[in-house]
């Protein structure tokens, strides 16, 4: 089989490479020459711990190989994989211009009869078979026989590569069952259940699975901001909700609310959908509102502490939307920064890695630093909004010893409360008892 992935992004270089690691030949094809040239170097445009030494052992394996070129990545393929990007249209609906694309460029450049067009991008119920029109109709109906197969991908950002070779499933959607058994044969290596269902199914499943977990976090934030006024504590609550296994440990860390590029684009997405035909996703739209408010939340809890961020000094530990990754698009560090801001603070941020991209999206309106230390000294507050390792294993001490008065606002509850109590910290997390100095210095 002859298979060209279209799209570098996290999904079609994590495809690409893992589909060339199981011993397939494959072609990524991205429009973005600046990156192709950083691949065709060995150069991994997307931090992911692994990515890296499997991409080049494969190139040097001549199993996997980048191209701009669109005509020598579609001539011969036999099996296309969409995994473009879909970001949001001002509506909150999934832009399929990217999508469009490929498929014209399918219809311009394939020199086969029959094709293969496979979309693992997320994409609407009904975006496979427009697919299908689309190389249709801008090849004048030149193919014999466009097969469309929906293969939404689960993976994760920073453990992309784990996900890929462990996956839970593997979900595939598709109306004929000669394609169906190809596509066995394609993932057969990875030794992962394979699901069939139909086309629209298989769409659905994706925008299915990131609102329900969507609706897990936003769900055990509103029971931490419940457990604050009562006097319980979350991380017990979550631990003894998630033994349950109906409903299973995993999604119920409360903190700053969920970020990245596809929770918050698939959920506006999929009430969009709902929309369409006519059915109001009540219970999606208050997922939506809950994470939307809760860096907010985090901001008025410091505010009753600090009274005004006017000229304060404020430390921010993290950028990134969540550990082991430099993606901050849709970040909750990024809701919390701009709120400072307005509200006139003068603010630092620390970053093990999402340090450049960050100076892309916030310039010169922060300060940047190397160090947790530079960071936080001198500082008036300190603002945790990612779980990363340094910050998590930081030396509490270290808090007291340099910022001009240690007063944490734990987005992330990476810190246990009896640690803290052997501290003399001002200490604000999520769902948990706020801990004050023991001199209650209250600046104002
Ligand atoms: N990032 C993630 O963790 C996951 C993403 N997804 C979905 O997969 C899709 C892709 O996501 P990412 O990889 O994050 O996107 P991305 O935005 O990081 O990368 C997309 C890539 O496609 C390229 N591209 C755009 N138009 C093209 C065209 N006509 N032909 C060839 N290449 C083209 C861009 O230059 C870019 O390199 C999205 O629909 C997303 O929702 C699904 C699961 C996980
Ligand atoms: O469609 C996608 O792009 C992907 O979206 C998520 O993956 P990802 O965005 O990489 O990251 P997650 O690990 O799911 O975390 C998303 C956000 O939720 C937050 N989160 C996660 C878990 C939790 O218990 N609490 C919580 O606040 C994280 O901090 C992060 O901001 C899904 O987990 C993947 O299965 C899916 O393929």
């Amino acid at each position: 089989m002859k298979i060209t992935v279209a799209g570098t992004g996290y999904v079609g270089l994590v495809t690409g490479v893992s589909l060339a690691e199981i011993g397939h030949q494959v072609i990524c094809f991205d429009i973005n020459e600046q990156k192709v040239k950083e691949l065709q170097a060995g150069r991994s445009p997307i931090y992911e711990p692994g990515l890296e030494e499997m991409l080049c052992s494969n190139m040097n394996g001549k199993r996997i190989y980048f191209t701009s070129n669109a005509e020598y990545a579609y001539k011969e393929a036999d099996l296309i994989i969409i995994a473009v990007g879909t970001p949001e249209n001002d509506d909150g609906s999934a832009n399929l211009s990217y999508v469009r694309l490929v498929a014209e460029d399918i219809a311009k450049y394939s020199r086969q009869e029959e094709i293969i067009i496979v979309t693992k991008s997320t994409v609407p119920v009904g975006t496979n078979e427009k697919v299908k029109k689309w190389v249709d109709e801008e090849s004048s109906k030149r193919f014999k026989k466009i097969h469309i197969v929906s293969n939404p991908e689960f993976l994760r950002e920073g453990s992309a590569l784990y996900d890929t070779f462990n996956g839970d499933r593997i979900v595939v959607g598709t109306d004929c069952k000669e394609v169906a058994m190809k596509m066995d044969e394609l993932y057969g290596p990875l030794n992962i259940p394979i699901i069939h269902t139909d086309i629209e199914s298989s769409e659905m499943i994706k925008y299915a699975s990131n609102a329900f977990l969507a609706t897990k976090i936003s769900f055990i934030n509103e029971i931490a901001n419940i457990c604050e006024k009562v006097g319980a504590n979350i991380d017990d609550v979550s631990r003894g909700i998630g033994m349950d296994q109906r409903i299973g440990p995993k999604f119920l860390q409360a903190g700053v609310g969920y970020g990245g590029s596809c929770f918050p684009k698939d959920t506006k997405a999929l009430v969009q959908l709902a929309g369409d035909v006519h059915h109001r996703f009540h219970l999606l739209e208050a997922v939506i509102n809950v994470n939307n408010n809760q860096p907010l939340l985090l901001i008025q809890k410091a505010r009753e502490i600090v009274g005004t961020f006017e000229h304060k000094k404020v430390a921010i530990l993290g950028i990134a939307f969540k550990p082991n990754t430099d993606d901050i698009r849709e970040s909750a560090s990024l809701v919390l920064i701009k709120e400072l801001i307005n509200e006139g603070a003068i603010i630092t941020v620390y970053d093990p890695i999402a340090t450049y991209l960050a100076k892309q999206v916030l310039g010169e309106n922060v300060l940047y630093s190397s160090s947790i230390d530079d960071a936080i000294n001198d500082a008036d507050i300190t603002f945790i909004a990612t779980e990363w390792k340094q910050v998590v294993n930081y030396p509490l001490n270290k808090y007291v010893s340099l910022m001009k008065d240690p007063i944490i606002i734990d987005g992330r509850n990476c810190y246990p409360l009896a640690s803290i109590r052997k501290e003399n910290i001002t200490y604000v997390s999520v769902g948990r008892e706020t801990l004050y100095r023991e001199d209650k210095i209250v600046i104002k």
